[in-house]
């Protein structure tokens, strides 16, 4: 029998002025995707279940360690049984049936560097294992001592011409590899950088594919040091590890070769550009604008529908108690982060378009387009990883008590993607690499080169005005962000000059303008996702009821960034304190205005709740009765008396009283 839907979440669903199952399309990528995902996604569940129907949140990291690997290779036996071919079906497949897993790194990192730094020949001999699980790896970069300053990593590989063999060596307490996922328990092979030595030179860092872990009792081989690092902030699912190797021999052909090679002399033959090393990287930090936008997007649901839900106090007195999506603030706070949501995925999507063009282009040798994708995706993966963290929360703050609660789904939501901030390189540093392309690219244009359309923006004329109006000009709105992302370019350009014609050297200028330099970033990722949205928005041909939802949405969250950095762009006159107040008044309309379709605007995404795992963000809105479930399904309420209660509690009354009768005879 179908559940009775919760009255105020029924009618904030009837309030909405467009369908939502056309959002939903749009979205998804249309009626047929849509479908398929709906299926793929029904047929997870209902065998999930079957495996393992257990909150992995409410498990010690050792259980959640265990049921996670069951579900992951359940998962994985039924992808094969079913033939899913797509990568996309595939992630939607498993990220339905388990929300996390040890063999996370195997696929997102693994494999893809195998694909991107072996050869044809060791492709042909790895790929089918790796693929079939018969090797299964993690990505071993980051050490004890070092992650971000990846030239400083110490592990070496040290090249035999005798036996034709390297000799791995992690020489120092510093140089044990440390945070690889899956290394702890899983994975039997590792894609491992390291120092090449050859014929007693440092040729710098190459990759090599290291056995660790016997293939039939998964002992570590000889020479290995391995084991999980132990508790984290989330992630419990992932046995990230550390690695430490005492003259470990690999064959000569396990050096990664596809770009770089060791000849059987040892003699060394460089790659044409060392920074193909970095490929996966580069292809993890290009998708994780969608990843982000998607997690966000789950806590914008679970807050929305529960602020439809949950009644707090009145607006006018004696009226009664008013639905708490019905306050102003609530709504600054939720649909800002719904614009959010939607802004972040439509920007992922234009990313990983630029991905897919630049590595094709890599694919046939031609590397000039690669600092571009470099900039993007480090400064992307920084500014989304950053709105979502920030995001997360504010929904999670939305939701009062229960949001604090992990029946909300919303704290482990938070622990789990935060990291997002850290890996695949720490937000702040990519942010510095990006700035090196935007500084190198300013420099360009003053000269009067032709830039990348990525930086057309910074040959934008000095000393404009902005000439948005009530109307709010989408294009305006572009050129509200531009024109802040250009001056802000300039002016950490400016401080970097000053810097060294006060005597600094390049380095030291460098590090003395970084501040700088990371908010021109920000205001270039910023102006970035703001152009992909709005112009996401107005090339799709949509039904015009849903499409002035999605201008009013992309408006929002063009105008709160305004709102929020309203210094960068009232700096050097380039918007009157008029527009400023103007903008502002907007946005409190736009609130009004988006709240009969706040609810739709979430329910679009489609989120089973089996997915979004929240008493608070159910679709039918049976918030209360399903927090008191799981408060029942507590584990202190196993017993009506906790033994503690006979160990510690009455002991210590008890022993108060009979002090106390002591001390009345006294
Ligand atoms: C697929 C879907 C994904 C969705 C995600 C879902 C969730 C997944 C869940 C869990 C996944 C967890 C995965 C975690 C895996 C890891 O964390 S692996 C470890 C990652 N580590 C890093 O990212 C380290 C960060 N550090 C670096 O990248 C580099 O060391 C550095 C770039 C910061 C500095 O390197 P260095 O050698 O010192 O270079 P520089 O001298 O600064 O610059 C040299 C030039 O090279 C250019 N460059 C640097 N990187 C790249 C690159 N990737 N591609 C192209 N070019 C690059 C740089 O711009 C310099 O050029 P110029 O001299 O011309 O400016
Ligand atoms: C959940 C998780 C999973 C991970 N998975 C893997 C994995 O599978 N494989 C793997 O190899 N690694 C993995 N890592 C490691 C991860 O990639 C690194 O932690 C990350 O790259 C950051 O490096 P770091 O820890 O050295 O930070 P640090 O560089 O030590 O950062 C500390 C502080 O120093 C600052 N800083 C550092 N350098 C600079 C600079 N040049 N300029 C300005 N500020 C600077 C940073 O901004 C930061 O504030 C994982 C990490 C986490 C948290």
């Amino acid at each position: 029998m179908a559940a009775i839907v919760n009255p105020d979440l029924d009618r904030c669903r009837s309030q909405a002025t467009f369908d939502p199952l056309l959002l939903t399309y749009f979205i998804y990528d249309g009626p047929e995707k849509t479908k398929r995902r709906r299926f793929l996604q029904h047929l997870a569940l209902k065998e999930s279940k079957k495996v393992n129907d257990c909150q992995l949140s409410e498990l010690s990291k050792e259980e959640q360690y265990e049921v996670a690997l069951q579900k992951v290779t359940a998962t994985y036996r039924r992808i094969f049984e079913l033939g899913l071919q797509d990568p996309a079906d595939i992630s939607l497949y498993r990220n339905t049936f388990i929300e996390g897993h040890p063999f996370a790194i195997h696929v997102l990192a693994f494999l893809p560097a195998v694909q991107k730094l072996a050869s044809e020949e060791q492709k042909a001999k790895w790929l089918p294992l790796i693929e079939r699980f018969q090797m299964i790896g993690t990505y071993a970069q980051t050490e004890l001592g070092h992650g971000t300053f990846v030239r400083g990593l110490e592990t070496t590989a040290t090249y035999d011409p005798k036996t034709r063999e390297f000799i791995i060596n992690s020489p120092t307490t510093t140089s044990a590899k440390f945070w690889p996922g899956g290394l702890g328990k899983t994975a039997n092979f590792v894609v491992l950088m390291a120092k090449l030595i050859t014929n007693g030179r440092d040729c710098g860092l190459q990759s090599f594919l290291v056995q660790i872990r016997d293939l039939e009792t998964h002992q570590p081989l000889p020479g290995i040091t391995v084991g999980d690092i132990g508790q984290k902030f989330g992630f419990g699912f992932i046995d990230n590890g550390f690695l430490i190797l005492k003259d470990v021999r690999i064959p000569r052909d396990n050096m990664l070769m596809r770009y770089a090679q060791v000849l059987e002399d040892g003699t060394f033959v460089s790659a044409k550009n060392d920074r193909l090393l970095y490929g996966s990287m580069t292809l993890i930090r290009s998708h994780m604008a969608s990843a982000c936008g998607r997690a966000l997007a789950m806590a914008a649901t679970i807050a929305t529908r529960y602020s439809a839900v949950r009644r707090q106090s009145e607006i006018n007195a004696g009226a009664g108690e008013v639905q708490v999506l019905d306050f102003q603030t609530q709504q600054y706070r939720l649909f800002t982060q719904i614009a959010s949501a939607y802004a972040l995925l439509m920007a992922g999507e234009e990313s990983s378009a630029v991905y897919r063009t630049v590595s094709s282009e890599v694919e046939t040798g031609n590397l000039q387009n690669l600092p571009i994708l470099h900039a993007l995706s480090a400064s992307l993966k920084a500014f989304s990883s950053w709105q979502m963290m920030f995001g997360i929360e504010q929904c999670r703050l939305a939701c009062g008590g229960h949001g604090y609660s992990s029946a909300s789904g919303l704290p482990k939501l938070y622990a789990n993607e935060v990291s997002a901030c850290t890996y695949e390189g720490e937000n702040t540093v990519l942010c510095l690499q990006a700035a090196r392309f935007l500084i190198k690219s300013y420099n360009a244009a003053e000269k009067g080169e032709q830039l990348p359309s990525l930086a057309g923006f910074l040959q934008a004329p000095k000393g404009e005005k902005s000439r948005l109006t009530e109307n709010l000009e989408l294009d305006q709105l572009i050129a509200a962000y531009e024109h802040r992302a250009a001056r802000q370019v300039r002016e950490a350009n400016s401080r970097f000059l000053s810097h060294l014609n006060k005597g600094a050297t390049a380095t030291e200028a460098w590090n003395q303008s970084s501040q700088s330099l990371v908010e021109a970033v920000v205001t270039f990722s910023h102006a970035f996702v703001v152009r992909a949205f709005i112009e996401k928005v107005t090339s799709s041909v949509l039904e015009p009821s849903l499409s002035s939802v999605l201008i009013q949405l992309a408006q929002l969250y063009a105008l709160h960034g305004i709102t929020r950095n309203s210094g960068q762009f009232l700096k050097g006159g380039y918007m009157s304190d008029h527009q400023l107040e103007m903008v502002e008044n907007k946005l409190y309309e736009l609130l009004a205005a988006l709240r009969p379709n706040a609810v739709a605007l979430v329910d679009a995404f489609e989120f089973p709740d089996g997915v979004l795992d929240s008493a608070l963000g159910r679709y039918d809105g049976n918030v209360y009765e399903e927090l008191m479930e799981y408060a029942k399904r507590s584990k202190l309420n196993k017993t009506e008396v906790h033994p503690g209660f006979f160990k510690y509690q009455k002991p210590f009354v008890d022993s108060l009283k009979s002090q106390a009768v002591a001390q009345s005879r006294l």
